[in-house]
């Protein structure tokens, strides 16, 4: 059906053309706002040289203002010039008149009638839209319910604008501009979904913002996309408060970053920080450190090799909350070593402050700061102390030494006597004021030089290698533990898993710099965080406003993080919990496969939904070893049938790098995937499992031979997410584990 079979389309017609030629007007209105602030700006500079340059300063920053005002704009108008709304509601607010208000991306309001042309879909009144029921509804503004009726939804599929579609949703139609955007073909880049956010979407991206949130959500339920979008209307919502560079995301790998960076911007929130957890870190506690390769133990275990135990045990012991109570108590054992060092502070023979006083401020006043933090408060008061008692000393003693000179002169009679006694008095004091005054000026440094710098990489390496310190720390730990912990890190090597303990001690022995503080907190892939990864970041952010999203199915890292969410609800008590069921990346052919595995890691595992979108079956090869013109075979018949964004996904690194080396030699059009690459399209893509984690791509091929897929659960999850990332197209290559049935 096209737009002008609908009854209304001469109006939405019109509307549209309304809508498109205030649009032109605004954009020449502020094209030539911008022109006249750069004149003024042009003018003012050439002002500075012979006017009163204070005011022709002033009326430099005013106009680069209006300047900025003006293209922030031009730039809005321009990214909706071609699809200025998506939907339009029929609303009645209680006491107000029915209205129809039109939905688009940003807000746009006529100059002069203050008249709504475009509502923000992130305005609170936008949430009738998405909330999904016709009839009695209520929305959230600013913490109170307002009430109303929808009459009606209609969507828009307005194009190069052009108005090319008008449906009218009501309860019993399928979203059909769901199914349409979920037909289309993956980018190899993540999509803004403004127009066909779901119910359930809608609640998480508009669950309190004040508050933290933890979302199971299936693989495919839209768990990256929603976080983006609340990303986005948390900016929208609070951002005058909250600017975007004090909010973060954590994805789980540089080349994750790429895959999201470009519906950042599209969104409005390109200026917050996007880092991974490992960078975050180095970042924040300034320390240069080689990690070794992340995926190591992974490749140990996924190759099922000898030895791999006591590395992951390791490995388990520093992500669990025993291991930062461990931390704690060593930061304990610092800051009693550093309160015994505290003594008496004189000047000359005067006490200027008892120890037993600096003590009291270090242990119970400040105890609040990190340790650092502590001695810099205690420095600043000693400063105070020292200045005001070092006034009070130097007056005291020029008023001693002058009634001593005093009755020197007028007691003694002999005038020899009296001549030695006031030239002895005077050479005195001449020598000792100046002297106290100069040992004044230096008391607080010269005093606090026995605290030395708290190096959080020196003490974390101690407490690696010093059996005695370990024993004092590690009370509960017998002979052959501790022996064990201290084996694994005779030689210097530092692991992702150390750095929630060195973020950690960086926070409470120096405390996180204010650049590095971040107030709101979005987690992506936080299945593969570890539960002192999220204490950590609690801590060394001072806050506990975090959005935190993932899948336990997809936990191919669960020997180092959390396996259920307990543990995660329980640091953030005040955190709302959601799971999202509904799948919207894959097809229901795909998606049912994909169950038998799910079923197979724990048959209580709810399985995922997926929206209704059919495809082909996944297809199976049985074959023994690697054969590139297989694969290079299978790509082609993908790419005929109109697909272009491929990827064939193995089990390990080691074997993604051969099968690359060998697709290569046939065909040039091969790119390996890893940490630091720019997914791309048109060719095809080799990417290790691990890092396939939260990609989709129109059509996978899996593959493994040297290790294939067993029956184990490292196995089984690496196949999970290796079999959810296509939309349209699965092909199984190898030997398939017999939960497949095949
Ligand atoms: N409401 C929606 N409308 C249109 N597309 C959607 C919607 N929700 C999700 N999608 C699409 O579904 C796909 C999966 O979304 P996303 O990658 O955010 O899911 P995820 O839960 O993070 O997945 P995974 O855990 O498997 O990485 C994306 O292509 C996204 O654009």
């Amino acid at each position: 059906m096209s737009a002008k079979d609908h009854p209304d389309y001469g109006v939405e017609s019109e509307r549209l053309a309304y809508t498109k030629e205030y649009m032109e007007k605004l954009l020449g209105e502020t094209e030539r706002e911008a022109e006249i602030s750069r004149e003024n700006i042009r003018q003012s500079i050439g002002d500075v040289e012979h006017l009163d340059s204070s005011q022709s300063y002033i009326n430099i920053l005013t106009n680069a203002r209006f300047f900025e005002m003006a293209s922030t704009q031009r730039e809005g108008l321009e990214a909706i010039r071609q699809s200025p709304y998506f939907a339009r509601i029929h609303f009645k607010k209680d006491g107000e008149p029915a209205e129809l208000l039109y939905i688009g991306k940003t807000s746009l309001f006529h100059r002069e009638t203050q008249e709504p042309i475009i509502v923000d879909w992130r305005s609170p009144v936008a949430n009738v839209y998405y909330d999904g029921r016709l009839g009695e509804v209520t929305y959230d503004v600013n913490g109170e319910e307002n009430a109303g009726h929808l009459y009606a939804k209609r969507q828009y599929k307005i194009e190069q604008g052009e108005l090319e579609d008008i449906r009218d949703v009501d309860l019993t139609t399928t979203d059909e501009l769901l199914q349409e955007a979920l037909a289309g073909k993956a980018d190899v880049r993540l999509t803004e979904i403004v127009s066909t956010i779901q119910s359930e979407q809608n609640e998480i991206i508009r669950a309190n913002l004040k508050r933290p949130i933890v979302v199971q959500g299936a693989a495919g339920s839209g768990k990256t996309t929603i976080a983006l979008h609340r990303i986005s209307y948390f900016l929208y919502t609070l951002g005058a408060d909250f600017p975007a560079d004090k909010l973060m995301i954590l994805a789980p790998s540089r080349l994750f970053i790429g895959y999201i960076a470009d519906v950042l911007p599209e969104l409005g929130v390109g200026r917050i920080k996007q880092t991974t957890f490992a960078d975050y870190v180095l970042s924040a506690t300034g320390l240069k450190l080689k990690l070794a390769d992340p995926d190591e133990k992974l490749a140990m275990l996924a190759e099922n090799r000898e030895g791999s135990d006591t590395a992951i045990g390791i490995a388990r012991m520093k992500g669990s909350l025993e291991y930062r109570d461990l931390m704690d108590r060593y930061v304990k054992m610092m800051e009693r070593e550093t309160a015994e060092l505290f003594e008496d502070v004189y000047i000359e023979k005067f006490r200027i402050i008892r120890k037993e006083r600096l003590q009291r401020l270090f242990m119970k006043d400040f105890s609040y700061l990190p340790l650092q933090k502590r001695l810099d408060r205690i420095r600043g008061i000693l400063k105070t102390e020292v200045d005001r008692k070092l006034k009070e000393i130097l007056s005291t003693l020029t008023k001693r030494y002058e009634q001593a000179l005093d009755k020197a002169l007028f007691g003694i009679r002999d005038d020899d006597r009296r001549r030695k006694k006031t030239t002895k008095l005077i050479d005195e004091r001449d020598a000792r004021i100046p002297a106290i005054r100069a040992e004044g000026k230096k008391t607080v440094a010269a005093y606090m030089r026995r605290f030395k710098k708290f190096s959080v990489k020196t003490r974390y390496r101690t407490w690696l290698t010093d059996p005695e310190l370990m024993e004092q720390v590690a009370r509960d730990w017998d002979g052959q533990e501790r022996g064990r912990f201290l084996a694994a890190h005779e030689k210097e090597r530092w692991e992702v898993e150390d750095l929630a303990a060195l973020y950690y001690l960086h926070s409470r022995l120096n405390g996180v710099e204010e650049q590095w503080k971040m107030r709101a907190v979005f987690i992506d892939e936080a299945q593969d965080y570890s539960a002192f990864q999220f204490a950590a970041l609690k801590e060394g952010n001072g806050t506990d406003m975090f959005t935190i999203v993932g899948d336990l199915a997809q936990g191919i890292h669960s020997y180092r993080s959390v396996t259920g969410w307990e543990p995660v609800l329980e640091l953030f008590p005040r955190a709302a919990f959601r799971t999202l069921q509904k799948s919207y990346r894959t097809t229901v052919e795909i998606m049912e496969t994909a169950n038998l595995v799910l079923q197979e890691m724990d048959p209580d595992l709810p399985l995922v939904e997926p929206v209704v979108r059919h495809g082909p079956k996944p297809s199976f090869y049985e074959a023994a070893s690697f054969n590139p013109g297989q694969i290079l075979d299978i790509a082609d018949g993908i790419r005929k049938r109109g697909l272009r964004s491929v990827a064939l996904i193995t089990k390990t690194a080691k074997e993604a790098k051969a099968m690359h080396r060998a697709l290569l030699r046939e065909q040039p059009d091969v790119r390996l995937l890893d940490e630091q690459s720019e997914p791309e399209q048109d060719c095809l893509l080799v990417v290790p499992g691990h890092l396939a984690k939260g990609l989709e791509f129109d059509a996978v091929i899996v593959a493994a031979f040297e290790f294939p897929f067993s029956d184990r659960e490292i196995d089984r999850k690496l196949l999970y997410v290796a079999m959810t990332r296509p939309m349209h197209e699965l092909h199984l290559v190898g030997i398939s584990p017999h939960f497949l049935g095949q």
